[in-house]
């Protein structure tokens, strides 16, 4: 994976630069790896396909001229479309050795291909009047539209598009990937997103969430060594039992479900405890073989659940708190989660997380690692960019995604999965990415309109997949 799965912030990316420049490289070196690589992707993808780019001022610009120049000498029919002089060494550079016809961006008339080199990680403010007038005549009357680097309008590193852009075929990420390449709203204007490796090795708290590496059973194993997950039910315990099933169906060596009331069993070898009161349920969490448990899933959010989730707090084993516990704390939830001695995943969706979070302005990957450095928690948001931060201030984004996971239950499902992985004895940031990318792959596996229980189904079969 590019850049080792590295995600790379624009300020991170200029010090890789500086660092690759230090040990030799000049920029118009990199420059032309970048644009002739590029290119190259461009050509595989359309061929002769007659393609006008858009140059900017900087090396994004840059970059233009060299992918220009490249597909010129492959004999597409090609020209540039840009306004004055470029304000880099570097970009001035590869626009002399560009031997093709350039003109104004307003004069420009659009081509079948579109290629965006405008601005890339050097965007810093809106784009305006006739620049972001032309950047959408030009792509929307074009058949194909590339993104060098980002969609000009995408700030790199949140994920906001600072003005209204058009909707891209490709983008190719250069050296490393942006936060913006995972996160919405601008994954959603990106196409297919691939990267350009140029070289940039360099570490960053943010990475993509790869395919984890899952051990069997080993011989010795029994049911309680692979790990005996507890589910609590509330009064409505649909939501538990999913959560039960995916647990099981993720290679969990024992289920159980606590239940408030008399429940059937969603599996034969899925066990049903009764317990009637807040007390009772502490004595059954208190069973030492418990390696991971699961709240909130269908726990309901009146006065009683409150003292279900409060002697669930205290158990010992790691814990997943999910939907109404969240919505129970809220706020407290950094006091309450703080307190704890066992590990803890926190996996709120956009609407829970909005009733825990206290600064609402703030990005909300920024708050997402400032919740779990306070509660020293993993803090999983839940979406179409699920990211999970944790205290030491790690961020890991889903690549993968599958938009037919936006049905209720499957939510349900993922904590379900996250408890098998805790119970692994794996570091709870690890057993969280590795969940998520179970739960995704598992919902491409699914097909279209799946179940939560369809969901389920798949987990055995992506978590082949890691072994
Ligand atoms: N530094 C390097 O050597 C390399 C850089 N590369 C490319 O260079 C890009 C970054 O280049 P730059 O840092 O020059 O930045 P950009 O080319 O993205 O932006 C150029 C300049 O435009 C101005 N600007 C920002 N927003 C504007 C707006 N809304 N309207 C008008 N002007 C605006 C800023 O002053 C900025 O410096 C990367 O995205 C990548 O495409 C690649 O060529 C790889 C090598
Ligand atoms: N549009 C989407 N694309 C990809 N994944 C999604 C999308 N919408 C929801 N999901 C995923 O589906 C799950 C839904 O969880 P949640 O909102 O808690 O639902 P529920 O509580 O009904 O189980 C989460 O894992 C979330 O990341």
């Amino acid at each position: 994976m590019l850049n080792s799965g590295y995600i790379l912030t624009a300020d991170e990316m200029r010090k890789a630069e500086r660092a690759v420049f230090d040990n030799g490289t000049t920029v118009d070196r990199l420059m032309y790896l970048a644009g002739t690589s590029a290119a190259q992707q461009i050509w595989r993808i359309s061929g002769h396909m007659p393609t006008l780019v858009a140059c900017g001022p900087g090396n994004n610009g840059g970059d233009g001229y060299v992918i220009a120049q490249w597909l010129l000498e492959k004999g597409v029919e090609v020209r540039v479309a840009a306004n004055g002089d470029p304000i880099t060494d570097a970009a001035r550079n590869s626009r002399t050795a560009w031997q093709g016809e350039t003109v104004a961006l307003d004069q420009a008339v659009p081509a079948v291909q579109f290629v965006d080199c405008l601005f890339g990680t050097g965007l810093t403010r809106p784009l305006e009047g006739l620049l972001l007038q032309n950047l959408h005549r030009l792509a929307l009357r074009a058949n194909r539209r590339f993104a060098i680097d980002l969609p000009s309008g995408v700030h790199s590193d949140n994920g906001e598009t600072l003005s209204d852009i058009p909707q891209f075929d490709h983008t190719l990420a250069l050296g490393a990937y942006k936060p913006s390449h995972f996160l919405e709203p601008s994954r959603g204007y990106m196409g297919h997103v691939s990267g350009i490796d140029i070289g940039i090795r360099a570490r960053s708290d943010f990475s993509v969430i790869q395919r984890p590496q899952i051990s069997k059973p080993a011989t010795s194993d029994h049911k309680y060594s692979r790990g005996l997950v507890a589910i609590v039910a509330g009064k409505m315990s649909g939501a538990a039992q999913l959560a039960a099933l995916a647990a099981q169906a993720s290679g969990a060596g024992y289920v159980k479900i606590f239940a408030q009331t008399d429940i059937v069993p969603p599996h034969h070898s899925i066990v049903v405890e009764r317990f009637d009161t807040g007390e009772q349920l502490g004595q059954l969490l208190s069973d030492p073989r418990i390696s991971a448990v699961v709240v909130g899933p269908g726990l309901g959010r009146d006065r009683d659940p409150r003292k279900l989730l409060s002697e669930t707090l205290k158990a010992a084993a790691p814990l997943v708190v999910d939907a109404d516990a969240l919505m129970l704390m809220g706020k407290d939830a950094t006091s309450l989660i703080a307190s704890r001695s066992g590990q803890t995943v926190l996996t709120p969706h956009m609407g829970e997380f909005a009733a825990m979070r206290n600064d609402g302005d703030r990005f909300r990957m920024d708050e997402l690692r400032r919740m779990a450095g306070k509660t020293h928690a993993i803090m999983l948001l839940k979406g179409p960019d699920t990211m999970i931060a944790n205290e030491q201030g790690k961020v890991a984004i889903s690549d993968a995604r599958c938009s037919w996971l936006s049905t209720a239950g499957t939510g349900d499902v993922l904590s379900g999965i996250i408890a098998t992985r805790l119970s692994g004895n794996e570091n709870a940031f690890v057993a969280a990415c590795a969940a998520q990318w179970l739960h995704t792959r598992a919902a491409q596996l699914a097909g279209p309109a799946f179940s939560p229980e369809g969901l389920v189904d798949q987990l055995p079969q992506a978590l082949a997949e890691c072994l």
